[in-house]
């Protein structure tokens, strides 16, 4: 779990399939995550139009500030638009922001800090910002999907869903491949 694990595992992937011969076409980034309300309900699905490291850079007097504002590189990567709108229309899920981050939120008000700096986030989780950088590295193109287990705020382990989540994750991937068996990155 995490956004480290995420890149090394994923790189290693799609070096060692780049070494076969037989390297891969896309990468999908999937699991559960947090969602926020009231776009994201428990149980149901959300496809990344853009995977954002929220939590990558520094706390200041002003509050906090991102690495891309330092100056130090980007903190979002955007999945080829054409393939979110056909994921998102296949499963019925919304597209929007899926925010990456180190530390689960657990608060009302980090909640509400997050939404207010990534107006369009749907959803939370820990690895698509690692997936998709070592994805870039290696120029292949990123998805995220994910199915919320939990809302996005006040820890309350009693109200995650995860079998939900994961049932909801199986029928979308379900009429997810036909999808992506026919997408060509080239007709962008
Ligand atoms: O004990 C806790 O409070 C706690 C809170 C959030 C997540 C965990 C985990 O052990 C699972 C992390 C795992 O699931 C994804 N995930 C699911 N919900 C969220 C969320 O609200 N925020 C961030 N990540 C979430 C995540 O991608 C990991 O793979 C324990």
């Amino acid at each position: 779990m995490g956004p480290a694990l995420a890149a090394a595992s994923t790189a290693s992937a799609l070096t060692a399939a780049a070494l076969e011969g037989t390297p891969y076409d896309l990468v999908v980034s999937a699991g559960i995550g947090g969602g926020f309300l009231p776009e994201a309900r428990v149980g149901s699905l959300v496809v990344a139009d853009e995977i954002v490291a929220a939590d990558l850079g520094a706390e200041t007097d002003d509050g906090f500030v991102s690495v891309t504002e330092l100056g130090f590189g980007s903190v979002r990567h955007q999945p080829p638009a054409d393939l979110v709108r056909l994921v998102g229309d296949a499963v019925g899920a919304p597209t929007g922001a899926v925010l990456t981050v180190s530390t689960v939120t657990g608060t009302a008000e980090r909640a509400a800090a997050l939404r207010e700096r990534h107006p369009t986030a749907l959803a939370e989780a820990m690895e698509g910002f690692g997936v998709a950088e070592a994805a870039a590295v290696h120029g292949v193109p990123v998805l995220e999907v994910r199915a919320i287990s939990n809302p996005v705020g006040p820890r309350d382990r009693a109200a995650w869903r995860i079998p939900d989540a994961l049932a909801a994750l199986t029928e979308g991937f379900g009429k997810l491949v036909p999808v992506l068996e026919s997408w060509n990155r080239h007709d962008q």
